[in-house]
């Protein structure tokens, strides 16, 4: 289990593949751990060397000071390829992760080859929203917050037929750290990216979920729309596309990447 050491913090990550390959990064949304990309694993990794994080405050990312911002968190990534010696890759993020995606597009470009939005949003949710959420978490725990995850992330239909993976899901939400999850939440109430990324030039995906509820379709045209050249696709997914629809999510990547 590697972790780069971060000024008192360490940040869990994995590389998996061959050296030489070209670098896919993969980066988390809210609540989850570099584990829910288990489904592109097999596909991606036969030409990519796939390298994955924990976002700070999750899994074995610790939080360290307790401030959060989304310029942390794309500094986080950053960090993590100074020390691996890794100039340049293409990056794939979901929701939260999309939201790092679009802060490195907009202040590393020099650091990606093609980017990757997946279920996101320039601006998710509202400030009011997320401090609630935060404020609901540091007070009572993940509890009621793992409670309503599963209507977030999946569609009624994934939800009757993939019980049982989804119960892990939610069981690892519940045992997330309450201190790290509402950090994340305090930088998703101040990252707004709407103006800033009508700057971005870099060759780039837009993947939304037809029934996200979270991210909708419209979040994923605003940003295809800002960005000049953006490629847009639609999946008949949830909020967790990559885990409701592996299969197109992965040719849809894969087509993408490839190109
Ligand atoms: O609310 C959720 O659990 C979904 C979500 C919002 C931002 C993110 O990364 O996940």
């Amino acid at each position: 289990m590697p972790y780069l050491d971060l000024d008192g913090r360490r940040l869990h990550y994995r590389l998996d593949g061959t050296a030489g390959t070209p670098v896919l990064l993969l980066s988390n949304s809210l609540g989850t751990t570099l584990d829910m990309w288990q489904p592109q694993l097999a596909a991606l990794g036969q030409r990519y060397r796939l390298l994955r994080y924990d976002t700070r405050g999750h899994g074995g990312s610790t939080l360290g000071d307790g401030a959060c911002s989304l310029a942390q968190l794309g500094g986080d990534v950053l960090a993590l390829l100074d020390a691996l010696d890794i100039e340049r890759v293409h990056f794939c993020g979901i929701s939260m992760g999309g939201l790092t995606g679009q802060w490195l597009g907009v202040h590393a470009p020099q650091r990606l080859h093609k980017l990757v939005l997946c279920n996101t949003a320039a601006r998710i949710g509202s400030a009011e929203g997320w401090h609630s959420r935060a404020a609901l978490v540091r007070q009572s725990g993940m509890a009621e917050v793992a409670a309503g995850a599963a209507a977030r992330w999946f569609t009624a239909d994934y939800l009757a037929a993939e019980a049982t993976a989804v119960a892990g899901l939610i069981r690892q939400l519940a045992e997330c750290d309450a201190a790290g999850y509402a950090a994340c939440c305090d930088a998703l109430a101040t990252a707004d990216l709407r103006d800033a990324i009508a700057g971005i030039t870099l060759p780039t995906l837009v993947i939304a979920g037809r029934q996200d509820p979270v991210t909708t379709p419209v979040d994923a045209d605003f940003i295809a729309g800002r960005i000049a050249g953006a490629q847009r696709v639609d999946l008949l997914a949830s909020h967790l596309s990559s885990i409701e629809a592996a299969a197109a999510f992965n040719n849809v990547l894969l087509r993408f990447l490839n190109a």
